[in-house]
């Protein structure tokens, strides 16, 4: 197998290779489907049509699927993503799904088939709530975060690690997608000709650079912990009591506070997207999040920290205080890249009626603003949603 020279599968291919992988027993009536519905890759979903169990195969393309071949994009990619599964299950298993196997040469990563679980951003439009799903994603990055850090692992071997996880190629992805592009007048942008007035405003912004950049400046160089890199709620199955996490493709070592932003985000447009009698559910998650991730956090700081000033008074208090002022300013970041940039949401784009699209997207912008330039006044979640309760249908320019 290691011999194999790359080439995109096909469906019949991806049946030949979980054959050929000894996945089902010889002779089981298999189909296969290419279900993947994501910016980068194919997704085999391979199906024993007696039992109705199955495989995913997952393969790197070597451009970037939503733009075509003329955005070449590095295969390696599908070991990042292979490497930080299996990273994290060994904190948090319960969280990923498992991994099978994986080919460096072929880019392609064998897994767990999570079919019974639906995407979060999905099921979040469709109305579900996901009780457990703030409290699952608290632990798994609050896990993930500190046993990958220079408080959880021996310092020298996270060194090591972080050489594994170097990932130019999809960081650049970061830097310009949601760092700079929709910051200034980009061909990458995207947004509806009535929003062009509010974007301009917000390019000609020079408050709203100098935070931008102070935080663009903290992705390129911090190096706290292997993070996901794209937590966002397509990047997550759920149902009412299980909750997995899917697609670190991005990982790499980066900033505490970049997937706590990042899923903070990713609330906050579905959360644009619904009535205001609907949105409790949503905000009640940010809330959660970030309750069972400090908590979490601290145990482990206090129970299990290899650094000797661990104990020293008041450095976690601090430290959390700068996570989550990252995290909110992280998260305006991405509100407004999933707004007038290169990738949208389907939380704002599939509100059918222009006028209400156009009054989230207005708030949207408006959000990501005030998320950035006052996240230092921000103590906590609440104030979050005192700024999101302020947005209004006015947007940015209000
Ligand atoms: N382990 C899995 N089990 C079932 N379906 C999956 C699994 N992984 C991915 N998928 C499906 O494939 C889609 C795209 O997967 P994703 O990893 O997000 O791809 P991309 O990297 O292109 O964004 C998901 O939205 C989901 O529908
Ligand atoms: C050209 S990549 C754009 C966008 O796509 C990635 O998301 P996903 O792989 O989950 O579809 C990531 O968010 C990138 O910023």
């Amino acid at each position: 197998m290691s011999k194999s020279i790359y080439e995109p599968l096909t469906e019949s291919g991806a049946v030949a290779l979980a054959v050929r992988l000894g996945l089902f027993p010889e002779g089981t009536p298999l189909t296969c489907r290419e279900i993947g519905d994501g910016n980068l890759n194919l997704v085999f979903h391979v199906v024993d049509q007696r039992t109705g169990s199955g495989v995913i195969i997952k393969q790197a393309l070597p451009y970037a699927k939503v733009v075509g071949e003329s955005w070449p994009l590095t295969l390696k990619r599908a070991v990042i993503e292979s490497n930080a599964l299996r990273t994290f299950a060994s904190y948090v298993p319960q969280y990923v799904p498992t991994v099978y196997y994986s080919d460096e040469s072929l880019a392609i990563t064998v897994m767990e088939d999570l079919s019974h679980l639906q995407i979060a951003r999905k099921g979040l439009i469709e109305g579900k709530t996901f009780p457990l799903l703030s409290e699952h994603i608290g632990e798994f990055i609050a896990k993930t975060l500190f046993y990958t850090s220079d408080f959880g692992m021996n310092q020298q071997q996270k060194k090591q690690l972080a050489q594994q996880f170097i990932n130019p190629e999809l960081c650049k992805i970061t830097e310009d997608l949601v760092f700079t592009d929709p910051f200034f007048d980009h061909e990458t942008n995207n947004f509806e000709p009535e929003l062009r007035h509010d974007v301009e405003a917000l390019w000609k912004d020079e408050a709203l650079h100098l935070e931008t950049a102070k935080l663009k400046r903290k992705f390129l160089t911090e190096a706290d912990a292997l993070i996901h890199g794209d937590l966002h709620t397509g990047s997550i199955f759920a149902s009412d009591t299980e909750t997995k996490v899917i697609d670190p493709e991005f990982a790499f070592y980066g900033p505490f506070g970049f997937d706590i932003g990042q899923f903070f985000a990713n609330l906050l447009l579905n959360a644009l997207s619904r009535k205001e009698h609907e949105q409790a559910p949503i905000l009640h998650h940010i809330e959660k999040t970030w309750d069972v991730f400090s908590t979490v956090f601290a145990n482990l700081w206090n129970e299990h920290n290899v650094e000797p000033y661990a104990k020293t008074n008041g450095w976690l208090q601090d430290l959390l205080h700068d996570i989550f002022v990252d995290a909110v300013g992280f998260a305006g970041c991405e509100v407004i890249r999933r707004t007038i940039g290169l990738a949208h949401v389907a939380d704002l784009d599939g509100i059918s009626d222009k006028q209400t699209r156009l009054e989230a997207k207005r708030r949207a912008l408006q959000l990501g603003r005030t998320l950035i330039l006052q996240r230092d006044s921000l103590r906590n979640t609440k104030d979050i949603f005192t700024t999101f309760a302020q947005t209004s249908a006015e947007g940015y320019l209000a």
